[in-house]
């Protein structure tokens, strides 16, 4: 019998329904992640329990309930359909398994698929270009906490990130120009999900400091921001873009404390004020389109932009299934 490759692919995960009480259980599972509030475990409880589930959930289950479709929930079925396009991509010499870091299929019951399978090595592949460990690492923690307790322990081959990988950047830039054909833009966002600063700083004590964000290099490698702004970089050079057409930010903040800069609503303002009036948004850290792509950028900054004057704002679907972004996948698998 042939040995086969099991490749695991992990997106964050979503509620199983919009109803409140399921994703209340979703924010309880997400945000009690150490990784993901990186304070004492205490105050994380009492945080998460105590204000952010109990007040959160029926806000954010009113916009899931916007986002949701007849398939389901949007990063749930594009992923199902993307795992299955790189299992026919792959062949018959591998097997694809998806999991969700919260909810369902958990990345247990999805390693659990490929350990009943004549596997001799699994491929973990977050679904994260840049690297986060409240994204990325935490889902490399939950696979080695699930197979330290497996008998015969497998060759794991973790990927870290992808954050300049030239085919996905194609896929991002083809996507973007089917607009750029239709209408002239006088500037283009490329926006990215947001972190806590101290998060950086606890990966790396140089962080945000002598430019160590702003240029990507072997030394800092796993900096999410400097991912960030490397994966801008690359894909305003397929657009044709030079630095003064575009401008990086960060969104989705939760909480009080200072998450990376600058914010995606505060340069809106500003571009507004300095007359841009017709805007293009990327959104390069999210490979499927999810709340917060559709309704936060899709829908709330569009309303923010208009609000302050702007006029046309578009934002550039993910890449969700895209025959290229799988094939982005593919050459990642073959070359791990
Ligand atoms: C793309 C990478 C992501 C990083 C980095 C990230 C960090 C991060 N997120 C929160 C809090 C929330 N995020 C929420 C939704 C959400 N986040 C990501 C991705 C990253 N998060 C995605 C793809 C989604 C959407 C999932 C979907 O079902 O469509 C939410 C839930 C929605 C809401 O209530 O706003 C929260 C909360 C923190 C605190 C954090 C880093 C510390
Ligand atoms: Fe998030
Ligand atoms: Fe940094």
């Amino acid at each position: 019998m042939k040995l086969k490759t099991g490749i695991l692919l992990v997106n964050l995960g979503t509620p199983d329904s919009p109803s409140v009480p399921d994703v209340r259980k979703y924010l309880r599972q997400f945000l009690m992640d150490g990784r993901v509030i990186d304070i004492n475990p205490i105050g994380r409880f009492f945080l998460v329990n105590g204000i952010i589930a109990p007040f959160r959930a029926p806000k954010s289950a009113k916009t899931y309930r916007e986002l949701w479709t007849d398939r389901g929930s949007p990063l749930l079925f594009y992923g199902e359909e993307l795992a299955d396009l790189l299992q026919k991509a792959l062949g018959e010499d591998y097997v694809v398994s998806l999991g969700m870091r919260y909810q369902n299929p958990s990345i247990a019951s999805a390693l659990e698929k490929l350990n009943h399978q004549a596997i001799k090595k699994i491929i973990v592949l977050p679904l994260f270009p840049q690297y986060a460990s409240a994204t990325t690492g935490s889902v490399h923690q939950e696979v080695m906490r699930v197979v330290s307790k497996w008998q015969l322990m497998p060759q794991l081959v973790m990927i870290d990130s992808y954050p300049a990988h030239p085919e996905m950047i194609a896929t991002f830039a083809e996507l973007g120009r089917k607009y750029m054909k239709e209408h002239t833009f006088d500037h283009f966002i490329f926006t990215y999900h947001g972190l806590p600063q101290r998060q950086l700083k606890k990966a790396d004590a140089r962080c945000l400091t002598n430019g160590c964000c702003d240029i990507y290099s072997e030394e800092n490698r796993l900096c999410y921001r400097a991912q960030c702004v490397e994966t801008s970089r690359q894909l305003a050079k397929a657009l044709g873009l030079e630095e003064k057409d575009y401008s990086i930010s960060f969104q989705s903040r939760l909480g009080s404390d200072p998450w990376i800069q600058p914010y995606t609503d505060a340069t809106i303002e500003r571009l507004v004020r300095e007359g841009k009036k017709n805007i293009l948004v990327f959104t390069p850290s999210f490979v499927a389109d999810c709340l917060e792509t559709t309704i936060e950028v899709g829908e709330e900054y569009k309303e923010l932009f208009e609000e302050k004057g702007g006029k046309h704002w578009q934002m550039v679907e993910s890449l969700n299934t895209h025959p290229r972004w799988v094939n982005t996948l593919k050459d990642i698998v073959l070359n791990a």
